[in-house]
C-alpha cells in the first residue's frame, strides 16, 4: 500500500538546515497496524505528515498504491488527502463554536451531497463508534476521551483507508488510552491500515510491527 524510498527532509536553522530524515525506508502492507517510535524530535510528526501528504519531502519517493504522491501538486495532494486519509491528532483540534454533528460533518463540508445525505454518514459513523448520543453536545464540553472519539468519528467520515494518528493516546488517562486503543484494533480488523506515533509502549503493544526513527532512518529492532 505504501513504499517510501530514501526519503529526505530539511528545515531551515539559521543560515543552515537541520536535517531530518536523512534515508527514510518504509513499506507497509494494506491491513498493517503498525506503530512509529523514536525520541522526541526525531522526525516522527514530520515522517507522518508526509504520509498524509501535508507535506513532501526535500527527495526520495513515496508511492501510494503505486501513485507516485511525491510529484504531486498542492491541490492532487488535497484530493489525495481527501480521498485516502483519515488523520487523528493528540488534543482532538475540535471547533469548540460548533457541536460534535457539525464537527464530524467537516470534512464532507465542500462535497457535493446534499444535507440530508451528509446528516446520514455523519449519523452513521457516529453509531459504528457508539456515541450517537454525543451528538448535539458542545465540544467544548466532552471529557478528554470523548473528544478523542469525535475526532476520531471526524477521521472517518469520509471512509479512508489509511488512518494516520498522532499520538492519540497522549492525554488519556490509562482506562480511556485503553478504549481508544481497542477503537483502534476494531477498526484495523475492520480492513483499515493504520499506522500509530507514539511514545507509549502500550500502544506499540498492540501493533503489528514497530518501527523506530533513529538518525535519521526508521529501524526495526
Ligand atoms: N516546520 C518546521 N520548521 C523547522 N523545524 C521543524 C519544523 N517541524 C519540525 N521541525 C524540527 O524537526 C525535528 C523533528 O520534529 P518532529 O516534530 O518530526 O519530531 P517528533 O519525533 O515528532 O517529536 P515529538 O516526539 O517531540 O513530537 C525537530 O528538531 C523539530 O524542531
Amino acid at each position: 500500500m505504501i513504499e517510501v524510498k530514501d526519503l529526505k527532509k530539511s528545515y531551515p536553522f539559521g543560515k543552515s538546515k537541520i536535517e531530518v530524515l536523512k534515508g527514510v525506508n518504509l513499506a507497509v502492507e494494506k491491513g498493517d497496524m503498525i506503530a512509529i517510535m523514536g525520541r522526541s524530535g526525531s522526525g516522527k510528526s514530520t515522517l507522518l505528515n508526509i504520509l498524509a501528504g501535508l507535506d513532501q519531502p526535500d527527495s526520495g519517493i513515496y508511492l501510494y498504491e503505486e501513485s507516485r504522491i511525491t510529484d504531486k501538486r498542492m491541490d492532487e495532494l488535497a484530493n489525495f488527502r481527501k480521498k485516502n486519509i483519515g488523520f487523528i491528532l493528540q488534543n482532538y483540534p475540535l471547533i469548540d463554536s460548533k457541536n460534535v454533528a457539525e464537527n464530524v460533518g467537516l470534512p464532507l463540508r465542500y462535497s457535493k451531497k446534499s444535507n440530508k445525505q451528509r446528516e446520514t454518514e455523519v449519523t452513521q459513523v457516529l453509531d459504528t463508534l457508539g456515541i450517537n448520543y454525543l451528538k448535539h453536545r458542545w465540544v467544548d464540553m466532552l471529557s478528554g476521551g470523548e473528544a478523542q472519539r469525535v475526532a476520531i468519528a471526524r477521521a472517518l467520515v469520509q471512509h479512508p483507508d489509511l488512518i494516520l494518528a498522532d499520538e492519540p493516546t497522549g492525554s488519556l488517562d490509562e482506562e480511556t488510552e485503553k478504549d481508544i486503543l481497542d477503537l483502534c484494533k476494531r477498526l484495523n480488523h475492520q480492513g483499515k491500515t493504520i499506522i500509530l506515533v507514539t511514545h507509549d509502549q502500550h500502544v506499540a503493544a498492540v501493533c503489528h510491527k514497530v518501527y523506530y526513527i533513529q538518525g535519521g532512518t526508521v529501524v526495526d529492532k
